[in-house]
């Protein structure tokens, strides 16, 4: 049954706890992370169709510059935000062809300030300046309502980034790999509710 205020915008943005790490061969976390981050983006588009059919609205999805081009220790979340990549701009094509009027906004977000990715461990990342949270929400809402394709942001560091893979992919692994302190990221993470080592410790990667 369709809602009585209908729907025009659906933001589909929560994601599943990840590491930052090497890939520690945990098939059953990339099965639980697809499932967060992929399989119930799906499923809630298709409930929501119906509304956003009526209203000629927007579906808006959040994904990263990990979704275009991966950098390292981050296999099981890039592997989640390449299958929107694959899902949503296929289905966008379909709306077209079909003249379905909702729009899909796939968001490419480079390092906001959420203070985030420190909670996760990523001390591995050299000083990249953090984008604003706010500018960034903003220009979510913005490009669904204004139908955008695609939102790069911050779009110097986004649009530089996918301009250069097409241009010279080996050259950006390469750039991307050196902004990534490798000793700062220690191998085989302890399972959850392990106690980590002490900073200074042997091994402990500081
Ligand atoms: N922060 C960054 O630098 C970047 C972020 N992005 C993208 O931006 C989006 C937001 O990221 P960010 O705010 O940093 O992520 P957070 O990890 O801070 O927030 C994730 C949110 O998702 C919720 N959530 C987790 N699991 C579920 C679930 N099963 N059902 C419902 N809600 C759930 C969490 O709720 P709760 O806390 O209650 O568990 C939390 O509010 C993501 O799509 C991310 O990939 C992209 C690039 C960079
Ligand atoms: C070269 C630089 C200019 C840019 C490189 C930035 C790369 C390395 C940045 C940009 C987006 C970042 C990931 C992100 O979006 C969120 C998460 C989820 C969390 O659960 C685990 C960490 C993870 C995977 C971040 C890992 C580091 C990423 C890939």
């Amino acid at each position: 049954a369709l809602l009585p205020g209908g729907l025009d915008m659906l933001i589909l943005n929560h994601i599943g706890h990840s590491y930052f790490n090497y890939f520690d061969g945990d098939v059953d976390h990339i099965r639980k992370l697809l499932e967060t981050n992929f399989l119930s983006y799906v499923a809630m588009t298709v409930t929501a169709l119906p509304m956003l059919k009526e209203s000629e609205g927007n579906i808006v999805v959040v994904s990263s510059v990990a979704g275009k081009a991966p950098g390292p220790f981050a296999a099981p979340y890039s592997a989640t935000k390449f299958a929107l990549d694959g899902f949503f701009s296929s289905l966008r094509h379909e709306f077209i062809i079909e003249n379905v009027n909702v729009s899909i906004t796939l968001c490419i977000l480079g390092y906001i300030d959420t203070g985030k990715l420190n909670a996760t461990g990523a001390r591995g990342l050299r000083r990249v300046a953090p984008s604003p949270k706010e500018e960034c929400a903003l220009e979510i809402i913005r490009s669904g309502a204004l139908r955008q394709h695609e939102l790069h942001y911050p779009p110097g560091i986004v649009n530089g980034m996918l301009l250069l893979r097409g241009l010279a992919p080996g050259f950006l692994d390469t750039l991307i790999r050196s902004n990534i302190v490798v000793e700062n990221v220690q191998r085989a993470p302890p399972p959850h509710g392990t106690r980590v080592p002490p900073a200074g410790s042997p091994g402990s990667g500081r």
